[in-house]
């Protein structure tokens, strides 16, 4: 039993309404009679971690339109730990989802739901992954797939997992909240179902990777989660799902939730500093983490609620920052993650040097992309290959040349 619900008047709207803002402009929420979810506690213990693992807790009835979302693996980090200086660090790789990123969560949950209410097209607006995502879903559903694309500012692995799963897509002339605008527009009036995570049945699947943190740490809550932040669904998201679980009565408190953004793109964290709900837009946001180059996030206030709610922080990196967390993410663990994914490890530095986390803290990063989707950047940032001629001396003579 579940109802949508505004987060500012309370409108109540009924499960079978195609809506995802209220009359009043706000934003909405799944609500659930948590009293009538009885959660077998026994399977939960035993059973592998996936997005489908938590049905119970999610808003549809059906068949999920599902290739394996979530189970991604929570990695302890003690080199990366070490470096910066703190005792217990977690990074749990969203990249390792099916299309890469963690909006694979959110589009089994919305494209399934789409099915149950009998949608016939599918849309977003994306900077990338959304896309990716949406493209993968749409084709595993048999639903056609529009995306809306800044021109010349989305990473190439993604605009080519979009072309490949048969999406139909349009480079738009401006940014991605302008693209925002027309895709809502275009959906309202061509009955098509959006799927950007203004849509809160998404951030339902999104949710889940706080149920799996709790469950990979033996139903324990860590300290803190760090999250980067765009159009900002995900960090709300995941701290519902912390709060459900502690509701249900399975764990005892929330994480503190922390929300990163870039320098050039950072109107969450401008907002927290102020110590207020409301964002002032940026009009031409700027960085090298192309997938939050957003400058008026839709899901702000649900973010900074999360934030406040939690007692967490927000900060905002520089991008070189996140490329030397990057780098780091890759050479002292093994993890590769795109640009946006490295916020959260760069944040957990900047706010451990600034004295605002704790070194006794346990933390979990969250890292949302995977690094193939934008190999032109890593190329840009990384030592070039040594070109040599094919014979053994020239190979030995480059091999211990400094
Ligand atoms: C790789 C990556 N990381 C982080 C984000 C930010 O997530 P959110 O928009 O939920 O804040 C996005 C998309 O916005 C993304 O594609
Ligand atoms: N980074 C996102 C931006 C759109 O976010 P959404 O969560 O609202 O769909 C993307 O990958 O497009």
């Amino acid at each position: 039993m579940y109802h949508l619900e505004c987060i500012e008047c309370g409108q109540k709207y009924t499960d079978s309404e195609v809506v995802y803002t209220c009359k009043c402009g706000g934003l909405l929420d799944v609500i659930y009679d948590y009293s009538a979810i009885q959660l077998d506690m026994e399977r939960l213990r035993t059973e592998a971690p996936s997005v489908w693992k938590y049905k119970a807790l999610l808003p549809v009835e059906g068949k999920p339109v599902s290739i394996h979302e979530g189970g991604t693996p929570l990695y302890r980090c003690d080199r990366l730990a070490e470096k910066i200086g703190i005792k217990e660090l977690y990074v749990k790789h969203e990249g390792l989802n099916p299309s890469g990123s963690f909006k694979d969560r959110g589009m089994t949950v919305g494209v399934t739901k789409a099915m149950e209410l009998g949608m016939k097209t599918l849309a977003c607006a994306s900077t990338g992954n959304t896309s990716a995502s949406l493209s993968t879903y749409g084709a595993k559903a048999g639903l056609p797939v529009i995306v809306l694309l800044p021109e010349g500012k989305v990473a190439l692995g993604k605009v080519a997992q979009a072309l490949i799963h048969g999406a139909k897509v349009l480079s738009i002339r401006g940014n991605f909240d302008e693209a925002v605008v027309l895709v809502r527009q275009l959906c309202d009036e061509e009955k098509i179902y959006l799927l950007n995570s203004i849509n809160p049945y998404r951030l339902e699947g999104q949710k889940t990777i706080g149920y799996e943190i709790c469950d990979q740490l033996g139903f324990n809550v860590p300290d803190r989660v760090i999250v980067p932040v765009g159009n900002a669904g995900n960090t709300a998201a995941i701290y519902k799902g912390f709060r459900e679980l502690r509701e249900l009565g399975v764990t005892e408190s929330v994480p503190k939730m922390t929300g990163i953004q870039t320098e050039g793109a950072c109107p969450v964290t401008k907002a927290f500093k102020k110590g207020v709900e409301e964002i002032i837009p940026e009009k031409n946001p700027e960085t090298i983490a192309t997938a939050i180059r957003i400058g008026n996030p839709v899901n702000a206030k649900k973010a900074l609620r999360a934030i406040y709610g939690s007692g967490g922080y927000s900060e905002a990196v520089s991008d070189e920052e996140l490329i030397e967390a990057q780098k780091d993410l890759a050479q002292l663990e093994g993890i590769g993650v795109e640009p946006a994914s490295a916020t959260s490890v760069a944040g957990l530095k900047k706010l451990i040097d600034s004295g605002v986390i704790d070194r006794d803290e346990t933390v979990v990063c969250i890292t949302t992309g995977h690094l193939l989707k934008d190999p032109e950047e890593v190329i840009n940032i990384s030592t070039k290959p040594i070109t040599v001629d094919a014979n053994i001396e020239a190979v030995r003579k480059a091999v211990f040349s400094r």
